[in-house]
């Protein structure tokens, strides 16, 4: 089974919003809404565990009704950490389904609401094949690093931005997530990595952004009309 597990739990605090970004409109519809229902029109899942923050379930259900909303999701509550969100849908996974050595999950930013079924696809091909894999693009800015006084100049073709879905063998994933949480844990590549595995690339889309500040929201509504 392919599982993805879409996290929704932060609170949103570089938008600057009063309602977290992921539950904000995106061309009439709240952006987790557009994310879910690209996971749940693609073939290569099968089922959706969505996490959201245990104060947000009564806002959640309301929405839902009044969006007439009925797309199948399991539901699971974050943490404090987008970590300690992905480990408890991850407990979620494991309290109710068998895994098995066929089995693979998916864990998506519910902040990406701009990802196809294509490029599902091919993130779940690459873990077939490599077991732990990110998507990510190469930059294309020149790159140095370093402080503002003090920095050198790096090889950019060596320089990978990291988006989601990163999947991963289910059993490598939750061994992964025993691990006590590390500052430097910054996606679920971080997590498997520390555990030793190696993690393969898989090219990623311009278009996969992670809705952060508000002007991104804006970006979001012109690719979503671009992919019509
Ligand atoms: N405790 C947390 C923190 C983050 N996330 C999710 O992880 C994804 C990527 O995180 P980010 O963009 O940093 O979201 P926030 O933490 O909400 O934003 P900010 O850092 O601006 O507060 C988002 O879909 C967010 O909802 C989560 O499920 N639980
Ligand atoms: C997981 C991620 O989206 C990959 O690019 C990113 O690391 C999340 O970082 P953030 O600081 O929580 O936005």
């Amino acid at each position: 089974m392919n599982f993805v597990i879409i996290v929704a739990a932060g609170t949103g605090s570089r938008m600057n919003s009063d309602l977290p970004k992921q539950f904000l409109d995106l061309n009439g519809v709240p952006v987790i809404m557009h994310t879910i229902d690209h996971f749940h029109q693609s073939s290569t899942i099968s089922e959706i565990i969505l996490v959201i923050s245990k104060e947000m379930e009564q806002f959640w259900t309301d929405l839902c009704l009044k969006q007439h909303y009925r797309t199948p999701v399991h539901l699971a509550f974050g943490g404090d950490t987008r970590f300690a969100s992905v480990k408890n849908g991850l407990a979620y996974i494991q309290e109710n389904f068998e895994l098995g050595t066929n089995d693979y999950i998916a864990v998506h930013d519910g902040a990406r609401p701009i990802i196809s079924s294509s490029l599902i696809a091919r993130a779940f091909q690459g873990a077939y094949e490599h077991q732990a894999i990110v998507l990510a693009q190469k930059s294309i800015e020149s790159v140095r690093t370093g402080n503002s006084t003090s920095n050198n100049a790096v090889d950019r073709n060596q320089v990978w931005l990291v988006q989601t879905p990163q999947v991963f063998h289910a059993d490598l994933l939750t061994r992964a997530y025993c691990q006590k949480e590390d500052p430097l844990f910054t996606d679920d590549a971080s997590v498997v990595e520390k555990l030793g595995n190696r993690i393969a690339i898989v090219e990623g889309d311009a278009k996969n952004i992670k809705i952060t500040y508000p002007q991104d929201l804006q970006i979001a509504q012109f690719y979503l009309n671009l992919i019509k």
